[in-house]
């Protein structure tokens, strides 16, 4: 069965009064928006709740620590009840295990949050992986990692668009499955290595796809956000 591919858009900026104008503007054509360590670092967290409004929040706080720390950590943010809320991966069972126990101890069951495990970050390629001690590139990185999220509790992966196919494979149909690195095409890649189009995206089984500067930085981000979500629509 095909799968529906949804936008989240993702609102890198420090000035709360250009998040909201954004978050305005994807309204009609985001299913959520991001917001993440540039925002939240610059204007705390009570812009983070404000930009949101009614909006469904992906907080994209990327938590990475010691178990103790991640767990009262996520206790600690609950109030802002994020619809998603990432963690890396490569922080370990330990840690992945603690959050989800906070998780479920700290929001209410029909609220608790998606949990999404980012695998190996999209701006990285194999080279840059391999510099960090990895040198089975990247898809086998997200694959072991994934397995390993999964096995922790973890409800989602991060992960390139390029990963899916193997994700879908080693692991079935359950695990939600969200892909920034994404660029229409004729857009710049920028800091971004593993990169496909909205449409390449919705056709590998994206259920989510994160894009931030190509709405964000177009003439017109309205119409930038609409154009992506027309082409998730097929
Ligand atoms: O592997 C990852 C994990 C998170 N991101 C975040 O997504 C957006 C992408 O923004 P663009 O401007 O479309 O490149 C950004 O907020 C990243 O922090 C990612 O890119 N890759």
């Amino acid at each position: 069965m095909a799968r529906q591919t949804g936008l989240i858009a993702a609102l890198d900026t420090q000035d709360p009064v250009t998040a909201k104008a954004w978050a305005q503007a994807v309204g009609p054509s985001a299913g959520a928006v991001k917001l993440g360590l540039e925002f939240a670092y610059a204007a705390g967290f009570q812009a983070v709740a404000d930009v949101a409004g009614s909006t469904p929040l992906f907080l994209d706080l990327k938590l990475h620590d010691i178990p103790n720390t991640v767990g009262a950590a996520v206790r600690a943010l609950s109030y802002l009840r994020p619809r998603m809320l990432t963690l890396h991966a490569s922080g370990g069972r330990a840690m992945m295990e603690a959050a989800r126990q906070a998780c479920d101890e700290a929001f209410p069951a029909d609220a608790r949050p998606v949990l999404l495990a980012v695998t190996v970050l999209t701006s990285l390629d194999d080279h840059a992986l391999a510099e960090t001690g990895v040198t089975d590139g990247a898809r086998a990185q997200v694959l072991r990692l994934g397995k390993l999220a999964l096995q922790a509790g973890i409800d989602g992966l991060v992960c390139s668009a390029h990963e899916i196919a193997p994700l879908r494979d080693a692991l079935g149909d359950a695990p939600l499955l969200v892909t920034p690195g994404i660029r229409p095409a004729g857009s710049q890649a920028g800091d971004q290595k593993r990169v496909m189009t909205p449409g390449e995206a919705r056709q590998a089984g994206a259920d989510w796809i994160v894009v931030g500067r190509p709405i964000t930085q177009a003439a017109d981000p309205a119409a930038a956000a609409a154009a992506i979500a027309a082409e998730l629509a097929g």
